[in-house]
């Protein structure tokens, strides 16, 4: 599955830097506050934005069915007008009000009763102003069954317009898999964010590292993530412990002692000599317990219907029990769609392993970068990523570091251990996963609380931005005109901090007003 492209992510960059995006605190036509306002009427002078948005409108187009063109009035007629001369694809015009003289005529141009007429707009909110020049082309003889947009603000819109018999189709960040409807072919909000942070466009503000779990949590796209996340806030911690013993009474007697200091319970249950699925219940009372999740650590590495039939069935039935579990990109992103058929319908999440914490790991520059692509681009399911420092500035994506314990050092067989501080504070993950620290200690509840503080802790450094995920502002916010749907924008004087704007931005897109 493809993430963004690279095009995209230049049109989205584009859009942005010219002030067709602006950050703030808007209230729009319907009443309702946003922290964004797409003003894509600017685009019409930079031509080459506007050939680059036909292209992607024209790109999405092609399955549609079209003989003609016709832009909404007024701001995509541009639009539809580069479609046109670009591709060699006539169109029509639509008149907002009808001529008092001559033909009095609704739409101009040539065109034959039953000519196939394609829709083309710039943003859609209802989907009325879609819906609308549908009609009216149709009164003219007109057939009008597909539409494209550049922006689907997520409400509702392509749902209504189908309702008029009319496909629409958005310019999206990802590409629409398999069994999704078409309300799921969108810019999401949080791709849009990471695409602006990846570039370093938005305020430091925004860095995910300064984002508390809880804000993060608002803005994620799996329930998985959201639940760990919110958990991670509610209970204050960013610690896992890795469960690495041997029998199941082990496991369970150590997720007592530690429970009310984790977020996450990691287990690798092919090392125990005794498993059983009895375990299994009762280490999830455990979990349910002390408000932790449970992390098999599986490290799945097969084609996509191997790891499907290892991960739902087999001795271990991991898909079961176990709230996350991981797996290597080395098969490519098959093994992603694998385990998603058996683990999303059961609300499951995946972390890929992006890096490894032992010496000599290969999991390293465009491997690790191609495994970031995979998990973006599935982010329904991939929760994170198993890492050595922050990948990704997406906040959906959870990062968690092995080789943990309070001292820097090495093991005998090629692990690495650094510290919680560095670990989160400087390398700004987001947990820290502790073995041998914790149950080989004496006291594991002891050693548990300690790392939770010190996790906790970096916490603080990682917001003052003195960490590798400190980004800088390239770009002030722009000034904006206020637009027929604007009554009042701010970006710098709205008085909230930028991540809350972002926050409600995603709640904004995501709560549908229908
Ligand atoms: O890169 C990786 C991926 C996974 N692990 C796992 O984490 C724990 C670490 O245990 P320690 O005793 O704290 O070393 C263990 O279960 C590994 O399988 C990792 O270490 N590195």
């Amino acid at each position: 599955m493809a993430a963004a492209t690279e095009e995209i992510k230049n049109l989205v960059v584009g859009l942005y830097e010219v002030g067709a995006v602006k950050f703030g605190e808007f209230k729009l036509k319907s009443g309702i506050m946003s922290p964004v306002y797409f003003d894509l009427r600017v685009t019409v002078s930079y031509p080459a934005l506007l050939q680059q948005i036909a292209k992607q409108l024209w790109e999405i187009s092609k399955d549609a069915q079209h003989d003609v063109l016709c832009g909404v009035p007024y701001t995509a007629l541009p639009f539809a007008t580069a479609m046109s001369i670009m591709n060699g694809k006539p169109m029509v015009v639509r008149r907002k009000e009808a001529k008092d003289y001559g033909t009095k005529k609704m739409v101009e141009g040539v065109f034959s009763r039953g000519c196939k007429c394609l829709v083309v707009e710039d943003v859609v909110t209802s989907g009325a102003s879609v819906m609308e020049t549908a009609r009216s082309l149709r009164e003219e003889g007109l057939d009008v069954i597909d539409a494209v947009v550049l922006l689907d603000r997520e409400q509702g819109g392509p749902d209504r317009i189908k309702g008029e018999g009319v496909t629409l189709r958005s310019v999206c960040l990802r590409q629409r898999r398999e069994g999704e409807s078409d309300m799921d072919q969108v810019l999401t909000v949080s791709t849009f964010i990471a695409v602006l942070q990846e570039k370093n466009l938005l305020d430091e503000a925004t860095s995910v590292a300064k984002m508390s779990y809880g804000e993060r949590a608002g803005m994620a796209d799996s329930n998985m993530a959201k639940e760990l996340l919110t958990l991670m806030e509610s209970k204050q911690t960013n610690l896992s412990v890795a469960a690495d013993v041997n029998t199941c009474a082990e496991v369970l007697q150590l997720a007592e002692a530690v429970g009310p200091h984790i977020c996450l319970f990691k287990t690798h249950v092919d090392v125990l000599a005794d498993f059983s699925l009895a375990f299994t219940l009762e280490l999830q009372k455990i979990a349910d317990k002390h408000r932790f999740l449970i992390f098999e650590d599986r490290k799945f590495a097969d084609i996509g219907n191997t790891v499907a039939m290892q991960y739902g069935g087999g001795v271990y039935r991991i898909a079961d029990w176990s709230h996350i579990t991981n797996a290597h990109t080395v098969p490519g992103p098959g093994i992603i769609d694998g385990l998603a058929q058996v683990g999303k319908p059961k609300g499951r999440g995946l972390l890929l392993l992006g890096q490894m914490s032992s010496s000599g790991t290969l999991a390293d520059g465009e491997y690790t970068k191609k495994t970031v692509e995979m998990a973006v681009a599935r982010r329904d399911f991939c929760i994170g990523f198993i890492c050595t420092s922050r990948l990704s500035e997406d906040p959906s994506m959870i990062h968690m570091t092995p080789g943990v314990q309070l001292e820097e050092g090495t093991d005998s067989l090629g692990q690495r251990y650094l510290t919680p501080e560095v670990v989160i504070g400087e390398r700004t993950s987001d947990v820290i996963i502790v073995g041998r620290g914790i149950y080989k200690a004496s006291d594991p509840a002891a050693a548990a609380l300690q790392y939770k503080q010190r996790g906790w802790a970096g916490r603080d450094e990682a917001k003052k931005g003195e960490g590798k995920g400190r980004r800088r502002s390239k770009s002030e916010l722009g000034g904006g005109e206020e637009g027929d749907k604007v009554v009042r924008r701010s970006s710098k004087g709205c008085g909230v901090s930028r991540s809350t704007c972002l926050l409600t931005l995603k709640t904004a897109y995501t709560t549908r007003l229908a």
